[in-house]
């Protein structure tokens, strides 16, 4: 099975891995494994450690170091009355700081060893490594469904449970008050037993990543519901994580026609930086883990991976990583999960058969090959793809209400930011699968969305199971949960198989192939004249049908080798044109014939075919909203070159152009200012004056129709008084009683009385005012006096007689010159 190293290996593999011969007595069973202490994390001093210690004997990834004791599960204290008392919070363990998890390196890191040395197939598996229960049913289910597989998991509870549920809806009791409506789910889930939970919401989903899907399981909820419990869980109820590794085993028994790589990493993501739990403390707080890569293609690193061949060897790495985990005893559970914790395994795979036809091992370099990161470790061969997957498990840190501790303060804060931040992610994944869209998906607000991109665009199967109390005081926080639960069932999934094939074997095979075909195909054709003597029409119809059965593969074949020489050329050569056709002119006429119509028929569909593409072409949206995210991020970066561009220009444009105009603006507008200010100010008092005018014509108009009745009324009594001849009575005047008319009427006595009152005021006025006034009073029958003219004939003086009071009145005297 092993190969001797040449040269170049011996350099670049500082350590030489020697697989040991594994048999079966060596072997951990699995009720060992599950009886082993549990995956246990780094705990605060109080926890007392457990005893127990793992049974099984050493594999090859078992390392020869000291096992430190291993602290079990502690157990809630809890006062009298069955309420759980509330320990005192203890710093989170630091990293770096003594720590019962062992930090030996391991000889199994993937960048120490080959690959070739490492394969599991069915016959390397051990009895004790697998689960018994894998059914078919398990293995087709899986690849049916585009949605997220969500489940509900109700956390056993002393207390009022608060909750009713079917195994498909649960509702808030109406008692408790009102929830928004009753949520259903593909399972819910209630109890302790992790087996039923680990076959409704897991296995589908480890079987499609030993398939070649990317899978990714993920524990969501309030904090100390019971996530841990569900993914690492305990001594009794081993949870998803060390049922999947056996399961994992299963499935490799199951198929003896491929052969596997299998190598694990596990990593926490805390106060958003990424810790590489399989490397030591030290290192890894040196240097956290780094996300590469954009779209569908990240990558982590410098991230630790290790191979593993057996179910212990994942327990052992498992364990190495939960000694590294920070968890601390908070208000709420006396061992909670500080950060988000994923445990990924790789699994590589490829068809059986190398080793036969390699003569050994099936390695084709052998030695140590610098991995491309991210990539896989195996080769494709002899024409044999390999198949890549992952399946990640993820238990994330609980969302939690503040706290009275500083540092576990921060650690919520942290925590809650990126829970939200993937609750938001997933919120809009939804919104655009309903509604057809493709807003743009914050991925990069935390590093677990950032992580989890590939797999939440699609790329992956995705089970959610989401934990609750069903307790009456976490009612808010178990509805957050179920409406999170119910937006990531939305998402939309289309997850396919990724193969890396190995072209040139492919094509020596295809040439194989035609060779193998020709060769019976001729010789058929150099049978024929006998044959044809001696088969029935019937038989002889067949035997041309093979015959043509045989051409056409042939020419599928010949197609298939041309068309990756054509793509091997154009990658190698952009400008080159494509290879032209090859004849084999050791074709009989007949192949030659059959050959040249079918190229007659390609080479029509293939117009076709170009004319239709330049259609598409023309008609292409400038990026369709199932692109996928590697597209995107292409666009988005040259989008962003492009605006990187249009800045500079527009900086330039500023510089030289947009500053000067700016100054000429501002001082045009400053002249202005004052004369705009001016102009305003006029107006103003215009429209002050204005107003004023308006107020003042009003007064006049209500004046003059007043005046108006008086001299209407004053006229008729003149009128009446006259024609009694009452003119010449003299009785004293009073109030009641007023002057009676002179002889001449009550005009003259009028303008008796303004002539006397002139001269008292000045003597010679009273000549004056006879000689020079200018009103004219008309009272004869041709001349009609100003009483009995209409108003409306006079002029208006009302404006000027209020402006200048002063001023003599426009009176109009009678022929008599007395003022009226
Ligand atoms: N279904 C269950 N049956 C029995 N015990 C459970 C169950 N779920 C949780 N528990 C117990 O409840 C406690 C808290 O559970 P766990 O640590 O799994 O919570 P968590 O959600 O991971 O919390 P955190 O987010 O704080 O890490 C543990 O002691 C665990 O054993």
């Amino acid at each position: 099975m092993s190969v001797p190293p040449t040269p170049s290996s011996k350099i670049a593999r500082p350590v030489l891995y020697t697989p040991k011969p594994r048999t079966l007595s060596a072997a951990a069973s699995f009720d060992d494994v599950i009886r082993a202490p549990p995956l246990s994390r780094s705990t605060n001093s109080s926890v007392p450690p457990s005893t127990k210690k793992y049974k099984a004997a050493l594999t090859t990834e078992a390392r020869p170091r000291a096992t430190s004791l291993r602290p079990g599960t502690p157990k809630k204290t809890s006062s009298s009355d069955g309420t759980q008392s509330r320990p005192k919070t203890p710093t989170t363990p630091k990293r770096g700081g003594p720590s019962p998890a062992p930090t030996a390196v391991s000889e199994m890191d993937v960048s120490r060893i080959d690959p070739e040395d490492a394969l599991v197939d069915f016959e390397t598996v051990e009895a004790g490594d697998i689960s018994v229960d894998l059914d078919d049913l398990s293995l087709r289910t899986y690849g049916e469904e585009d949605k997220v597989l969500v489940s509900i998991r109700i956390k056993p509870t002393d207390a009022p449970n608060a909750w009713g549920a079917t195994s498909t809806s649960i509702k808030l009791d109406p008692q408790y008050g009102k929830a928004p409506q009753e949520f259903h789910f593909d399972e819910i889930l209630t109890g302790s037993d992790n087996k039923p939970v680990y076959t409704a919401v897991a296995r589908s989903h480890v079987c499609a990543a030993m398939d070649g899907y990317n899978a990714v399981i993920f524990a969501y909820g309030q904090t100390a519901s019971g996530k841990t419990f569900t993914l690492s869980g305990d001594d009794d109820h081993p949870g998803i994580i060390p049922r999947s590794m056996k399961d994992i085993f299963a499935y490799i028994k199951r198929t003896p026609t491929r052969e596997y790589l299998l190598r694990c990493s596990y990593l926490e993501i805390y106060n958003e930086v990424i810790h590489d739990l399989l490397a030591s403390p030290a290192m890894s707080t040196a240097q956290p883990v780094q996300i590469h890569g954009a779209g569908p293609d990240i990558v982590l690193t410098p991230l630790r991976e290790e191979v593993v061949t057996s179910l212990k060897g994942f327990k052992e790495v498992l364990e190495r990583g939960e000694g590294n985990r920070r968890t601390a005893s908070t208000d709420w559970n006396e061992r909670s999960s500080r950060s988000h914790s994923v445990f990924r395994v790789v699994i590589e795979s490829r068809e059986r058969g190398a080793r036969d036809e390699d003569g050994g091992s099936g390695r084709q370099t052998p030695g140590y090959r610098p991995p491309t990161p991210g990539g896989a470790r195996l080769q494709a061969r002899g024409g044999r793809s390999v198949q890549t997957s992952v399946l990640s498990l993820i238990d994330l840190a609980g969302s939690e209400k503040a706290t009275s501790d500083k540092e576990r303060t921060r650690e919520g804060k942290y925590i809650n930011t990126s829970l939200l931040t993937l609750g938001t992610v997933i919120g809009t994944l939804a919104e655009n699968a309903a509604k057809g869209r493709s807003d743009h998906v914050p991925f990069r607000n935390s590093k677990l969305t950032r992580m989890l991109q590939p797999s939440l665009s699609g790329d992956a199967r995705i089970s959610v199971i989401c934990t609750i109390n069903p307790s009456k005081d976490a009612i808010t926080e178990s509805v957050s949960t179920l409406l999170f639960a119910q937006r990531i069932k939305r998402v939309q999934l289309h997850a396919s198989k990724k193969e890396v094939v190995d072209t040139a074997a492919l094509l020596e095979r295809y040439r194989k192939e035609i060779e193998e075909l020709k060769r019976r195909l001729a010789e058929r054709e150099a049978d024929a004249p006998s044959k044809s003597r001696r088969l029935s029409a019937r038989e002889q119809l067949e035997e041309s049908k093979a015959m043509r059965d045989m051409s056409a593969r042939i020419r599928q074949l010949t197609k298939l080798i041309l068309t990756s020489q054509t793509v091997d050329e154009t990658k190698s050569d952009q400008s080159r044109p494509a290879s032209p056709s090859k004849v084999d002119f050791d074709m009989t006429p007949y192949q030659l014939q059959q050959e040249l119509l079918a190229a007659r028929r390609q080479i029509d569909s293939q117009a076709t075919q170009i004319l239709s593409l330049e259609e598409a072409l023309l008609a292409r949206p400038v990026l369709p909203p199932d692109a996928p995210e590697s597209e995107k991020d292409k666009l988005l970066t040259e989008q962003a070159k492009t605006i990187r561009e249009l800045e500079i220009v527009v900086t330039g444009y500023e510089n030289s152009l947009g500053e000067p105009l700016r100054k000429v603006k501002e001082d045009v507008e400053r002249e202005w200012a004052d004369k705009l200010a001016l102009e305003a100010k006029i107006r103003e008092e215009k429209e002050v004056w204005a107003d004023e005018l308006v107020r003042q014509l009003e007064k006049e108009r209500r004046t003059r129709m007043r005046l108006e009745e008086e001299r209407q009324a004053l006229a008729s009594f003149v009128k009446k008084f006259d024609a009694l001849g009452l003119g010449g009575l003299s009785l004293p005047p009073t109030k009641l009683n007023p002057p009676l008319p002179t002889p001449g009427g009550a005009a003259a006595v009028f303008a008796e009385r303004q002539r006397n009152r002139l001269l008292a005021m000045d003597p010679g006025m009273g000549a004056l005012a006879e000689a020079e006034s200018p009103m004219r009073v008309a009272v004869s029958a041709a001349e009609p006096s100003l009483l009995d003219e209409p108003w409306d004939a006079l002029e208006d003086v009302s404006v000027e007689m209020e402006r200048t009071p002063r001023m003599p009145s426009p009176l109009v005297r009678n022929k008599e010159n007395l003022p009226l």
